[in-house]
């Protein structure tokens, strides 16, 4: 039944294999019967919670104290208690269920205490070792397990000895890369040795972030597994040695049999035809018929040639026989090793190992993060003007083959370069990142680390954002760290009582950085985006009742602390916010609180001035958005004598409306969030712009979009989110008055699939596309915003 265990993240792995052991049956009094565990991070569903809460595991009558004793003495209680049953009746009380919940939160608890102990003191043992040189490197330690086995395999590189030649008994090196052993393996605790880039990662973090694959289903522990498989296969070249690998892969006691002298296998190229080679040997050769392609599976080392770069920032590498693989930081022109990490039917996503051959314009990346795996900016290696034309290269091939445009090349316009390539950014997020590691807790704030979304990366600085704001990031990180730069700088630290990670109280910090709005200088904004059970500040009275209530209020209180040592601190922070975000009969509410400080800040744009409420949208690179709103503004074709009617539809704040109001004899802007449709209104007030009207509506809704079925425009504007316009939109536009549609996007592919749509000759309405005008809004990363112009003649 283990099995049926799905881990959602390292840590919670870390709880189910380390501590508990699976039980069998679910002792209840009526009957006894095969237990089914629900992860408790999938109990959000208020049928999940009442099930869980249903579940009944003291005997009746039972008193507090005895309860207690047998949550803490019973690892099969504790589990049932942490897991809930899946079959159990769903009808006890809301009582039961708070009840429950909160036990599950004590066991929860005690359970990461326990295996953070067992894990802390598995890896204080190897680090001994380590420093007694028994073992050289090692790169990772499954948690759960005192060392027992050993494997090594040995790492192939392009361009060594050849197939034939013995290997040295003591090999350099081997591969480790956990998420593709098999259970079995993990079962009998393996520790493995590193490879060079390997060894760059600390000994947790490659632990945690390559067995969290391995968690998610009973599937990719199988897949995971023959990727174990394919890794022996492919290093032996004998075929009574394959065998014993497998059958090695298969039982823990065997396993160690896969570990046999390296003198014993052979070599294997792992060069792209190689691989290849090996994937049959894999598949079986019936298998491999059925495909002429060339397929690889997870744990596969390729040598792949990038071809440009996908939406998404990904390099396109091909195989013999055209088959995709999707390789993070693959630069155009770039030959490079690679190991598949998915395998998916129609491709492979691989990791890059190193560059064989780089871009011709490849640089060294400024930023210290890169390096280490940064997921944030994925073109930073790559000069400028080369960023330019593979970014412009990506609205080509989405016009050509996602908008069937003819002669997309001539279609789509040079990148309007951004004057200021770096520290551009007006708005920032950071994600806590916690690991415990064998140095203890580590924290702060970062980005997720490049091909893996649930880990994060720590960074001290970005060279996106300005000084300021890397000032604001890296307080708020030393008061998560407990580092005090002044005696009376508040902790935010995550540590309990015993050391041990507690709950966060910031999960986010947001920096947003504008102009202040009663000195007009320039000024920030940092918004702190807590846990949901911090109390609103306005509710303390009522929350000092109960111990609950007393624990939020302190950490109320925490907030208000690090908020004023933010702005002792920081020059220049104009406010500190505090965001409550949490599900209310799933809808979201989303609270915010002005910690210290002033609540909004200020934006000029196009010589106007524009409010920037907390959560508003407001484009990130403030300088290049006046750009862009001239090329709107170009496409548009308006002139002073102020006579067409514009609608502009995803209004925002109403920049792009109120900027291009005093060409226009009227101004409609369309939005469906209320606050913004009131900053909008707000901002054509403060800038004495009469002629601009705003309506909220959703334009997702054909119902809604009546609400403008009055206005009659000469030209539409529309920039909606990277979903691209809806079919009522595009219904709409077809049948509305007017001639030019300016279509401005942050998406290609969704942008070249709506303008197809709506150039379909065979539709009534349709559009001709005149061009495309890409702007670079986002320098250092794969995205670019485009202008499209379609016109028509009514
Ligand atoms: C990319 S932003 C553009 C904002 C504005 N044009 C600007 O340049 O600042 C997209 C806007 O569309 C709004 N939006 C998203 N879905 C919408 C919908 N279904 N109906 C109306 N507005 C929507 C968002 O709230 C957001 O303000």
């Amino acid at each position: 039944m283990e099995s049926l265990v799905a881990a959602r993240s390292p840590q919670q792995l870390i709880n189910l294999r380390g501590f508990f052991r699976p039980v069998r049956q679910l002792q209840t009094p009526k009957q006894s019967r095969e237990e089914l565990f629900v992860p408790r991070s999938t109990l959000k569903h208020r049928r999940d919670l009442s099930t869980a809460a249903a579940y009944q595991p003291f005997p009746a009558g039972s008193t507090q104290a005895e309860q207690k004793r047998t949550m803490t003495t019973s690892p099969g209680v504790q589990q049932q208690m942490m897991y809930g049953s899946g079959n159990v009746d769903c009808t006890k009380s809301r009582i039961a269920l708070r009840r429950a919940l909160e036990v599950q939160d004590h066991l929860q608890h005690l359970a990461e205490q326990r295996a953070q102990q067992e894990l802390l003191y598995a890896l204080e043992l190897r680090q001994q070792q380590i420093r007694q040189s028994m073992i050289p490197d090692v790169a990772g330690i499954l948690p759960n397990a005192q060392p027992r086995t050993f494997t090594r395999e040995t790492e192939v590189m392009p361009g060594q000895p050849s197939l034939q030649q013995p290997v040295t008994p003591e090999p350099r090196m081997h591969v480790g890369h956990v998420a593709s052993l098999p259970q079995q393996a993990l079962d009998a605790g393996v520790v493995l040795e590193t490879t060079e880039e390997a060894r760059r990662q600390s000994l947790l973090e490659l632990a945690c972030a390559d067995l969290a694959p391995l968690s998610s289903s009973r599937d990719e522990e199988s897949r995971a597994g023959s990727g174990a498989m394919a890794k022996l296969t492919s290093i032996s070249t004998s075929p009574a040695h394959s065998t014993s690998a497998l059958a090695g892969a298969q039982s823990r006691s065997a396993f160690s049999s896969a570990a046999a002298p390296l003198s014993n296998l052979q070599r294997t190229d792992l060069s792209s035809s190689s691989s290849s080679i090996s994937t049959q040997q894999r598949r079986g050769p019936g298998k491999c018929a059925a495909s002429a392609q060339q397929v690889p599976a997870v744990g596969d080392e390729l040598v792949l040639e990038c071809s440009s770069i996908a939406y998404g920032g990904q390099g396109v590498c091909k195989l013999p026989g055209g088959f995709t693989v999707f390789c993070e930081r693959a630069l155009p022109g770039e030959r490079l090793r690679a190991r598949v990490t998915a395998a998916k039917k129609g491709f492979a996503v691989a990791r890059k190992l190193e560059a064989l051959r780089q871009h011709s314009h490849a640089v060294e990346a400024p930023c210290q993060h890169f390096a280490e795996g940064c997921g944030g900016c994925s073109l930073q290696s790559l000069a400028y003007a080369a960023q330019l034309t593979a970014k412009r290269q990506q609205v080509v091939d989405a016009l050509g083959r996602i908008g069937k445009a003819e002669n997309p090349q001539d279609l789509v316009r040079p990148a309007i370069p951004c004057k200021q390539p770096f520290h551009y950014r007006n708005k920032m997020s950071f994600s806590l990142s916690a690991e415990q590691s064998c140095g203890g807790l580590s924290t702060g704030f970062g980005f997720k680390r490049i091909g893996d979304a649930s880990s994060c990366l720590p960074v001290s600085s970005c060279h996106l954002q300005d000084e300021t704001a890397n000032q604001i990031l890296q307080c708020l990180t030393a008061a998560a760290q407990n580092r005090s730069p002044t005696d009376d700088m508040p902790s935010l630290s995550l540590r309990g009582k015993d050391g041990m990670m507690g709950k966060p109280l910031v999960r986010r910090l947001t920096v947003r950085s504008g102009v202040h709005p009663d000195s007009g200088a320039p000024a920030h904004q940092a918004i702190l985006h807590v846990s949901p059970d911090v109390a609103p500040p306005g509710k303390t009275d009522r929350a000092k009742q109960s111990k609950q209530g007393f624990d939020s209020m302190a950490k109320q209180d925490t907030l208000q602390r690090v908020a004023e040592m933010l702005m002792r601190e920081v020059p220049g922070l104009a406010g500190v916010i505090q965001h409550r975000e949490y599900n209310n009969a799933r809808k979201r509410v989303d609270q915010l609180y002005t910690l210290a400080g002033s609540s909004v800040l200020q934006q000029r744009l196009c010589g106007l001035s524009f409010r920037m409420s907390p959560l508003a949208f407001f484009q990130t690179n403030s300088q290049q958005t006046e750009v862009l709103y001239r090329a709107v503004a170009d496409a548009a074709g308006l002139s002073s004598k102020r006579e067409q009617h514009l609608l502009d539809l995803y209004t925002g704040t109403g920049t792009i409306a109120l900027s291009l109001a005093p060409q226009c004899k009227a101004v409609t802007g369309v939005e469906s969030v209320r606050s913004a449709v009131a900053d909008a209104r707000a901002n054509g007030k403060q800038n004495a712009i009469h002629h601009a009207h705003f309506v909220q509506a959703d334009l997702s809704s054909a119902d809604e979009l009546q609400r403008i079925a009055s206005v009659n425009p000469d030209v539409v504007v529309a920039d909606p989110p990277r979903a691209g316009l809806g079919s009522s939109v595009i219904d709409y536009l077809r049948a509305c008055s007017a001639h030019t549609f300016v279509y401005v996007s942050c998406d290609p592919a969704t942008q070249a699939r709506d303008v197809q749509k709506l150039c379909d000759a065979q539709q009534k309405g349709a559009f001709q596309l005149q061009f495309v005008q890409p702007v670079d809004m986002f320098p250092q990363t794969h995205h670019i915003e485009t202008v499209a112009l379609l016109q028509r003649s009514m």
